[in-house]
């Protein structure tokens, strides 16, 4: 039974993680918490490959959630109990005007960029009442720590990743859905999945003149191109390439729980932006982090904030390693040195990445915080 409906607002940047979450935060929602909702969708045509959806509005593979194209002026016509506005998407006037004219306004979220910096602490569910409608807005903040809104993490998880280590073919059925072999079993399995970046061309080539064999998953998107020009030959899905001693595998974009399947069946992940990011640690594996861009260099900030964090219990080396390669990918650097420390580091990091993961995944997940929240301003 449908215990709550919900309008979930996302526009579409640039990239994938605005709508990664907001769709990953729905489908939650709607499995988890009994919740009917509605995602709001500005470009659907951008991002119909996440969603996994053919048709321009309607339908999805998840019950509970309907994907609707968001135009310019539109207002949905029945409001719904919960309205959660993802990130930096602005709510139509008129949408605000038909809340506030409700007796009862729905519970009104803001649901922020995570950040494991400290201020977020003391902002998150802070209330902003409205300049002008009788509405309250609260800010939710994701985060690492028991006073955010934590991490996006559906139930039972940890446990369909343990399954999937120990079952060899969903693992070959996983594989072939990303378009490529079973990496060479000696191998170190990398995935690398991040922004253009000029330091790929040195890790690369580390890795291809180095002493112990890499596979190297890229899937497709922005890095194709600094790697095909490292290559020297444009990539395409199902076209392993050799160089040396690393083996370079372009992977097919596969839908959400098909792509946690890859990073849980790798060694070492590159991630990026924000969802690939939690996602990653999920995995229980080292990661290094291309965090999104941004023209004041606060993402620098972020980084490190997040860092500070996650070395915590590490030896001085090993968390000196760690600095050093996210420091050296993230500025476009050369990751030679980088990353012959952190891949002598790798043993004693895998075992840190698995507690982390525990540490984290023992919070309470975002989806539940928030629809926590809700219900305390509902009843
Ligand atoms: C590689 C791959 C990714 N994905 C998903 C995982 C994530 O949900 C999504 C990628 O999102 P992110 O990891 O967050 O990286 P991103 O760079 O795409 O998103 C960014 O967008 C900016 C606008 C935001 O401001 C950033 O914070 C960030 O979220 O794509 C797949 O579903 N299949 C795939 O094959």
């Amino acid at each position: 039974m449908t215990e709550w409906r919900w309008d979930i607002f996302c526009t579409v940047i640039d990239n994938y993680g605005d709508i990664g979450v907001c769709w990953r935060l729905a489908r939650q929602l709607a499995s988890e918490h009994r919740a009917e909702v509605r995602l709001w969708v500005d470009d659907l045509a951008s991002c119909r490959r996440l969603l996994g959806m053919c048709a321009d509005d309607g339908g999805t593979p998840q019950p509970g959630v309907v994907v609707c194209h968001w135009r310019p002026g539109s207002v949905p016509e029945a409001l719904a109990d919960v309205v959660v506005a993802g990130f930096t998407c602005r709510l139509p006037e008129a949408y605000l005007a038909a809340m506030a004219a409700r007796a009862r306004p729905p519970v009104w979220i803001t649901l922020e960029y995570l950040s494991a910096e400290d201020w977020v602490e003391g902002c998150h569910l802070l209330p902003s009442p409205h300049p002008r409608l009788a509405l309250t807005e609260f800010f939710f903040y994701p985060g690492f720590t028991a006073k955010t809104g934590g991490l996006l993490r559906e139930a039972g998880l940890i446990e369909a990743r343990e399954r999937f280590r120990a079952d060899a073919a969903a693992q070959a059925e996983n594989w072939a859905l990303l378009g490529t072999d079973a990496p060479a079993p000696e191998a170190l399995r990398v995935s690398l999945f991040a922004y253009e970046n000029p330091a790929v061309a040195s890790l690369l080539a580390t890795w291809a003149e180095g002493g112990r064999a890499v596979w190297c998953g890229v899937p497709e998107g922005r890095i194709w191109q600094s790697v095909a020009q490292w290559l020297g030959q444009p990539l395409e899905t199902g076209g392993a390439v050799r160089r040396g001693n690393l083996t370079l595998a372009p992977l097919a974009f596969v839908d959400q729980p098909a792509y946690d399947r890859l990073l849980w069946s790798c060694d070492l992940n590159f991630v990026r932006g924000e969802d690939s990011f939690v996602r990653a640690q999920w995995a229980g594996r080292p990661f290094i982090w291309h965090i999104y861009p941004q023209d004041d260099a606060a993402h620098l900030v972020k980084l490190d904030a997040f860092l500070d964090r996650y070395v915590e219990g590490l030896a001085q080396p090993d968390a000196a390693a760690v600095r050093r390669i996210q420091h050296a990918w993230n500025a476009g650097a050369d990751m030679t040195q980088a990353w012959a420390d952190f891949g002598a580091a790798l043993p004693s990091l895998n075992a840190h990445a698995d507690a982390w993961c525990a540490q984290q995944a023992a919070a309470p997940d975002l989806a539940s915080v928030l629809a926590q929240f809700t219900k305390t301003k509902l009843k």
